[in-house]
């Protein structure tokens, strides 16, 4: 069976350098160590909440701050990283001086979780930057993306730019190529939003979800965007946290750098799509590293019905002018 170290080894010198190569080792040893410190959590008092609350005003967790230092420890062993970027971080860190990727990422999503024992993950995201100038870019920018899911098996999924690899870990603490080439099925019944927010849904949201349940899709909600992601790579569906109707100035729940981007980038790379509506969310041209986004992704066939609805409502506005 292939390891991660023999896929890496693999590409070293065509898709990927030597230097992207310690970068993506450095990560999935962090993903090792975030995993081991979950599992123990409870019995080590890693629970409850701090009294810390990180720039976007959400309180945080003793093991958002331990992961993210976790992170940022993995970011300063690899000598090609210029800077980093995370959730937990008001602004982007130096790193070195003469790196040249960025490493950005969501330390710990969906935090919330962790006291209930429910799958959690890290979403990480490689970019070439030489100046902090660099890393508003659009996701189209990105050279790596990938998450880790911390659940009943920890697994890592990537894209460095061919498919999508899935990586589980063993008991040796290997990770070991378990798909090598994952697809998002085009079409399946199932949806995933927070159905409790549905008087904050547009038009377009409302309506597929009013369609879908017409026409018997089941749902699912986990509260942790990589658990949800991980379902729909491996049975399809859709993923929706549209933009709050009544609030569109916060521009919605995720943020576009850490969590919509990598997950876009992952999702269009096994053959699904990931929107904001009318735009895809990899052409989105970042205006501050915190900057939030609404996101649906999954299944093509699915997203797009909603493109199309969304596409409708702008076609509709404008012959009404
Ligand atoms: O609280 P809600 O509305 O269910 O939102 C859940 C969403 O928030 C998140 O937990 C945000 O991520 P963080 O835990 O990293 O802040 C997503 O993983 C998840 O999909
Ligand atoms: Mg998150
Ligand atoms: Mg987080």
């Amino acid at each position: 069976m292939t390891t991660f170290e023999t896929y890496l080894d693999a590409r070293n010198g065509t898709v990927l350098d030597d230097d992207l190569v310690v970068v993506l080792r450095n990560i999935a040893e962090a993903t090792r160590q975030i995993s081991d410190k979950l599992r123990t959590s409870s019995l080590d008092g890693l629970t409850g909440s701090t009294e810390v609350t990180n720039v976007q005003g959400e309180t945080q967790k003793p093991l958002d701050i331990l992961s993210n230092d976790i992170m940022l420890e993995a970011c300063r062993r690899s000598a090609s990283v210029s800077f980093a970027v995370s959730e937990e971080l008001d602004t982007e860190v130096a790193i070195h001086a003469d790196g040249k990727y960025a490493v950005i990422f969501d330390p710990l999503d969906g935090s919330s979780n962790l006291d209930v024992n429910v799958t959690v993950g890290t979403i990480f995201s490689v970019i070439r930057a030489t100046t902090a100038d660099d890393i508003l870019k659009s996701g189209r920018g990105q050279l790596i993306a990938g998450y880790a899911a911390y659940g009943p098996q920890t697994g890592l999924v990537l894209t460095i730019g061919q498919g999508v690899q899935m990586f589980t870990l063993n008991d040796e603490g290997v990770y070991m190529l378990t798909n090598a080439d994952a697809k998002i099925v085009p079409e399946a019944k199932e949806f995933a939003i927070n159905a409790a927010r549905r008087s904050s849904w547009d038009d377009a949201v409302a309506a597929y979800i009013e369609d879908a349940i017409d026409n018997g899709h089941n749902m699912r909600w986990v509260g942790s965007m990589v658990a949800d992601t991980h379902r729909i790579f491996n049975r399809g569906g859709v993923f929706l946290y549209p933009a709050d109707r009544n609030k569109p100035a916060s521009g919605g729940r995720l943020r576009l750098l850490y969590e919509a981007n990598p997950i876009g980038l992952l999702v269009e790379a096994a053959g699904g799509a990931a929107i904001i509506g009318t735009t895809t969310i990899l052409d989105i041209e970042p205006t501050s590293l915190h900057q939030r986004v609404p996101v649906i992704f999954g299944s093509k066939t699915e997203v797009d019905k909603i493109s199309a609805a969304y596409q409708e409502r702008v076609l509709g506005a404008a012959a009404a002018e």
